[in-house]
């Protein structure tokens, strides 16, 4: 077994070779899947390394991302997100709210009043109809943006397809019983951009996150985080834990219909991102690209075979997953 990618207070985040999976006899694959699915069951958390998804790949693609966050302020909001259904498009930072504070009440009240310093923009797949990517003018800069994002999303969908397949096997069913749940790729692909901000921001206002704690909501999220770190996962004991960047790795979790999907054996876990651990007076910008998976809209989600053992141990009424999914959206924005 490899080192865990993290290891501390009793939070276990695994580092695993996917290429084992993928091209191991059946042993080593049985092996890798088992611990993908342990990782997935204690943390929710894991590091996956030898991906399909090569690296120059994965670095043209940041770039791109990056040329995207820097057009015109007008440009980014012309092709702005706009409902949950839709769940497409750019979302603009809130704007900084930066006092000197006393009162821990007024604290907590900034605290959760503190908007997030980040701004994102969101991919669908490109088939769904009635909602069509607000794609940006392909000018200058941005020439090749759409093919490098449609190229990236498909490829992301191919992994969401193995890594649940990676989990039937761990869970000892049908290698290929998540296919047809998760076949269509109704999935969202998420450009973050955290822009540079004064370390005193953090300090001045102690609710100040760069992204707030949250749970993801679909299947599984596969994370690529560039090297500037502050992700932070909670340990079973209730702390914030850095979940370091390993370079050319990608975080994948577990999102809430996975958990409940899998009657809760499979844990969905609360993450965020805050100051990079690094000392800096001005922390340069981060970039991220979340991939969040998520079951065919269509499927109906009800537990696993083999996460109970009768039918009064269900924990869950069966629900559909689009219906779920916008539910949870439309809380959020
Ligand atoms: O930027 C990151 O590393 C985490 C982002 C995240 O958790 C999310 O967008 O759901
Ligand atoms: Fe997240």
């Amino acid at each position: 077994m490899e080192k865990a990618a993290v290891n501390e207070d009793g939070l276990v985040i695994p580092l695993i070779d996917f290429s084992k999976f993928l091209e191991g006899d059946e042993t080593l694959k049985l092996e890798t899947a088992k611990a993908i699915l342990h990782g997935f069951q204690t943390a929710g958390f894991i590091y996956l390394k030898n991906i399909p998804i090569q690296p120059d790949f994965r670095e043209h693609v940041f770039n791109t991302s990056a040329k995207f966050f820097k057009l015109p302020k007008e440009k980014k909001l012309e092709v702005g997100w706009t409902t949950p259904e839709a769940n497409r498009g750019y979302s603009a930072p809130g704007r900084e709210k930066v006092t000197q504070l006393t009162d821990p009440a007024e604290i907590e009240k900034i605290r959760s009043a503190a908007p997030d310093i980040k701004e994102s923009y969101e991919i669908g797949r490109e088939d769904e109809p009635g909602h069509p990517n607000p794609w940006p003018a392909e000018q200058d800069e941005l020439v090749g943006f759409k093919s490098t994002m449609n190229n990236f999303f498909d490829q992301c969908k191919a992994l969401h397809i193995e890594v649940m397949r990676a989990i039937a096997v761990g869970m000892g069913i049908d290698a290929h019983y998540f296919d047809s749940f998760v076949d269509v790729g109704d999935n969202i692909l998420r450009l973050l951009h955290y822009p540079a901000v004064k370390s005193e921001v953090f300090k001045v206002n102690p609710g100040q996150v760069r992204a707030g704690e949250h749970t993801d909501y679909g299947s599984i999220t596969l994370l690529f985080q560039d090297s500037r770190g502050g992700l932070q996962v909670k340990s079973p004991n209730g702390q914030f834990i850095d979940a370091t960047p390993i370079e050319n790795t990608v975080v994948v979790n577990a999102g809430d219909l996975l958990a409940r999907w899998s009657n809760d054996t499979i844990k969905s876990t609360v993450h965020r991102v805050v100051e990079p651990p690094k000392q800096e007076d001005v922390h340069p910008p981060r970039y991220s690209i979340a991939y969040f998976c998520n079951p065919n809209h269509k499927s109906y989600i009800e537990a696993i075979p083999g996460t109970y053992a009768a039918e009064s141990e269900k924990k869950y009424e069966g629900i559909n997953s689009g219906k779920y999914l916008v539910q949870r959206l439309a809380a959020t924005y």
